[in-house]
């Protein structure tokens, strides 16, 4: 699957206009999840659909979903802006960014310098970077880049083996480890349990995907997470402010 979603990002790339403006003021995504507003911070995804999933939420308004996010307490949001593949949208991430006063981060798959500056113009705060889908030096090249132009940069990898030829080429701020593996969808909520080591101390540890349950937080947490990001889970309530608050384990008043 991943192979073929980078195929497609390739031809994306062809076609790609940088729009042509300022972008929007820059909120630091990194400052956001260093201060958490809860034990672990938050970063809720605005995610409609997905390939492993399908159609995840049919009556998808982006900027109300951020909005009931916002109130619920996240610390950060994520936007997908892919198409083909997550039904996301470039738009949604302006809308979102204009909308509420959360940093953005734009979950997309990247590969090319272009995406990048379209990320800034876009009115995204921080991109992310997988392990996975970038040879080293590339991925080193991008962020380099991204920090230079003001962006955060969330580097996601799946497994060890990644984590160590990540490590090789740069020290991120932000690390994520992504439970799920994007070449077979398995998702594995222990997946990070035996990276902390490997993970230099002051690194901002975020467990991605597969996250429903406060036991999940705790579990996540005692392996060393820091953040957590999470998608399905609240997309598929009715209520993403009540979600998150379930998700936490906190007290909802009707
Ligand atoms: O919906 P979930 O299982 O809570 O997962 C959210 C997020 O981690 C997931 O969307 C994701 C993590 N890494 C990615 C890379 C590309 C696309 C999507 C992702």
């Amino acid at each position: 699957m991943l192979d073929q979603i980078l195929e497609t990002k390739k031809e994306e790339i062809k076609q790609l206009i940088i729009p042509e403006n300022e972008g929007l003021p820059h909120r630091s995504f990194l400052q956001a999840l260093a201060k958490p507003n809860r034990r672990l911070a938050l970063i809720a995804e605005v995610k409609k659909a997905s390939p492993s999933k399908g159609l995840i939420k049919p009556d998808f308004h982006p900027v109300t979903i951020a909005k009931a996010y916002e109130r619920g307490g996240a610390d950060c949001l994520s936007v997908l802006t892919d198409t083909p593949y997550f039904q996301g949208k470039k738009e949604y991430l302006t809308e979102v960014k204009k909308a509420v006063n959360l940093p953005v981060l734009r979950k997309d798959f990247i590969i090319n310098s272009k995406q990048i500056i379209e990320a800034k113009h876009i009115g995204a705060d921080a991109v992310l970077l997988i392990g996975e889908a970038l040879e080293p030096a590339l991925l080193k090249e991008l962020y380099i880049h991204a920090e230079e132009i003001g962006l955060d940069v969330l580097v996601e990898v799946h497994d060890q083996h990644h984590l160590e030829q990540v490590l090789k080429v740069i020290k991120p701020k932000i690390l994520g480890v992504n439970n799920r593996n994007l070449k077979t969808f398995e998702t594995n909520i222990h997946q990070l349990s035996g990276m902390i080591s490997t993970i230099p101390q002051d690194t901002l540890l975020v467990s991605e995907s597969g996250i429903y349950t406060n036991n999940d937080l705790d579990l996540v947490q005692q392996f060393g997470a820091n953040a957590v990001l999470v998608g399905e889970s609240l997309m598929r309530k009715e209520d993403q402010t009540i979600a998150i608050k379930e998700l936490f384990g906190e007290p909802v008043y009707e």
